[in-house]
């Protein structure tokens, strides 16, 4: 058991490179029990290295990603499974398998990581896919013939059927229109509320951002250059974050496309 006081998540000076590519140069962020944290930050900053690295599939070179006050980077295969049976995740694309019906999708994890029954499992991705708001009907369907924002719905339902901790969000609303963007954001505050867990997303939506975040954290440069509640975004004093929140072509944040 850990107290209030220690963060779910720490990442303490990450440094993560690529050969002569240093993507994260002394990343340091703490995210509290049952907060949302947005990670916003410029295309290519490294956002996604930063969640590889809390899920162990990359490997920091220096500095230290603690879990419940635990560190997590040299755990062997079995700790880190442990680990990251707590973590649940949304992608991108929602990463269905099409060959699978919808409800063995949300139940994957539960069937293969969890070795649950199948009928069990059935049971809770159905209950599960309610939660987003999709019908038992939906459940036997394949992926593939459902539109952009079922899919997401089922990527949702899926990232909460195991009860997580912490959830990640990567880029939920990318591909959605505006409407059903903001029908996600309300379900994914929704969901994260109702399962009790903390999470991390990241995104370049803006509006979203706003919506999911109780705490925004700009990454730039491999580090964290300024976070705070939400409220703060618009008077953060730092010229970086209003460029980015602006979307402006001008301000110190220099695009390598507008070196050229
Ligand atoms: N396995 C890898 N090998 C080499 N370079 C990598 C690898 N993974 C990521 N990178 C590089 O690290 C940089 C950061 O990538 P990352 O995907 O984290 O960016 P991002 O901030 O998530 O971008 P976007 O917002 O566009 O998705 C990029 O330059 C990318 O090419």
């Amino acid at each position: 058991m850990t107290d209030s006081k220690t963060p779910k998540i720490r990442l303490k000076d990450v440094h993560k490179s690529f050969g002569p590519k240093q993507i994260l140069r002394g990343f340091s962020l703490d995210v509290m029990p049952q907060e949302s944290v947005v990670i916003i930050g410029g295309s290519g900053t490294g956002k996604s290295v930063m969640l590889k690295c809390i899920l162990g599939l990359l490997s920091p070179e220096q500095g230290e990603i603690e879990i419940d006050g635990q560190p997590t980077v040299h755990l062997s295969n079995a700790d880190r499974e442990e680990v990251n049976a707590k973590i649940g995740m949304l992608f991108q694309n929602a990463a269905l398998f099409d060959s699978l019906p919808v409800w063995e999708n949300v139940a994957f994890g539960l069937i293969q990581g969890k070795r649950m029954k199948r009928k069990l499992a059935h049971d809770i991705a159905i209950e599960k896919l309610a939660q987003v708001g999709l019908g038992a009907d939906v459940g036997k369907m394949s992926p593939a013939d459902l539109s952009g924002g079922m899919r997401k719905r089922v990527g949702l339902a899926r990232a909460i059927a195991g009860d997580p901790d912490i959830i990640f969000f990567d880029e939920p609303t990318t591909g959605l229109d505006p409407i059903m963007g903001h029908v996600i954001d309300n379900l994914i505050v929704k969901c994260v509320k109702e399962v009790g867990a903390t999470a991390i997303s990241i995104t370049h939506d803006m509006p979203s951002a706003r919506r999911i975040a109780d705490r925004m954290a700009m990454l730039y440069q491999g580090k964290v250059i300024w976070h705070g509640p939400v409220g703060q975004i618009d008077n953060s004093g730092n010229d970086y974050v209003d460029q980015f929140i602006h979307g402006s072509a001008d301000g110190p944040i220099q695009m390598e496309l507008l070196k050229l």
